[in-house]
């Protein structure tokens, strides 16, 4: 059943990778535009978990565009770290990009072995109707797999290369997209999105 109709819509992300995937999951049904076409500045991601930060970065992009948005606020959570980097995962390294956060997931986990290497990719996806939308709609996906020991694969971004899809016994870079479009946090996060928008 649709809650909402409207054809285009905001992604309110500066990620090149997610832009990417959320484009290939979505542009069959509804036209998307990148936020950098209305706004450059960042939202500030100051909530304490991934649905807060999605509304923030929703409502950012919404207001700066007049338009429908949806935002993806993701991340990884390890196991053997408490959790961590979890929403913090775009900034684990201090801000100093994917390469460097993976190296410093592999450090953190350099003495931990394989059966305690579990992790998740969390995906929240939400999306508002206009900036001050008091409904905002809230998907959520996982995905299960563990930490390798060293990076695999060109695909995808940010951690892929360190994330073992156990299953397939590859590590989430090495998947084509269209097979990471099909089985990632963010595909089951917009499996959900897709229902309740009537578009599956
Ligand atoms: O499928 C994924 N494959 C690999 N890594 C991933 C994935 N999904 C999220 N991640 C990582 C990347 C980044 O370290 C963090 C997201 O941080 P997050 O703040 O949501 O995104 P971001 O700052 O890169 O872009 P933006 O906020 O503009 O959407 O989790
Ligand atoms: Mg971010």
């Amino acid at each position: 059943m649709s809650e909402v109709t409207f054809s285009r819509l905001v992604l309110a992300s500066n990620n090149a990778g997610k832009l990417k995937e959320l484009q290939a999951m979505l542009g069959a049904h509804i036209e998307v535009l990148p936020q950098s076409q209305f706004i450059s500045e960042e939202a500030e991601e100051t909530g304490l978990s991934f649905i807060e930060n999605a509304i923030i970065k929703a409502r950012h992009a919404a207001r700066a565009s007049g338009l429908p948005a949806l935002a993806d606020d993701s991340g990884l959570a390890v196991d053997a770290l408490g959790g961590a980097p979890g929403i913090y995962s775009a900034r684990y390294a201090d801000g100093q990009g994917d390469a460097a956060n993976n190296a410093k997931l592999l450090d953190a986990l350099k003495n931990v072995p394989d059966d305690q290497r579990g992790a998740r990719f969390i995906c929240a996806l939400a999306l508002v109707r206009h900036a001050d939308d008091p409904v905002p709609i809230i998907c959520e996906g996982a995905w299960e797999g563990r930490i390798l020991h060293a990076a695999k694969g060109e695909h995808g971004f940010g951690y892929d290369p360190l994330f073992l899809v156990p299953e397939l016994g590859v590590s989430s870079a090495e998947l084509p997209a269209e097979q990471k479009n099909q089985l990632s946090h963010r595909a089951r996060a917009m499996v959900l999105l897709r229902q309740r928008l009537g578009l599956a």
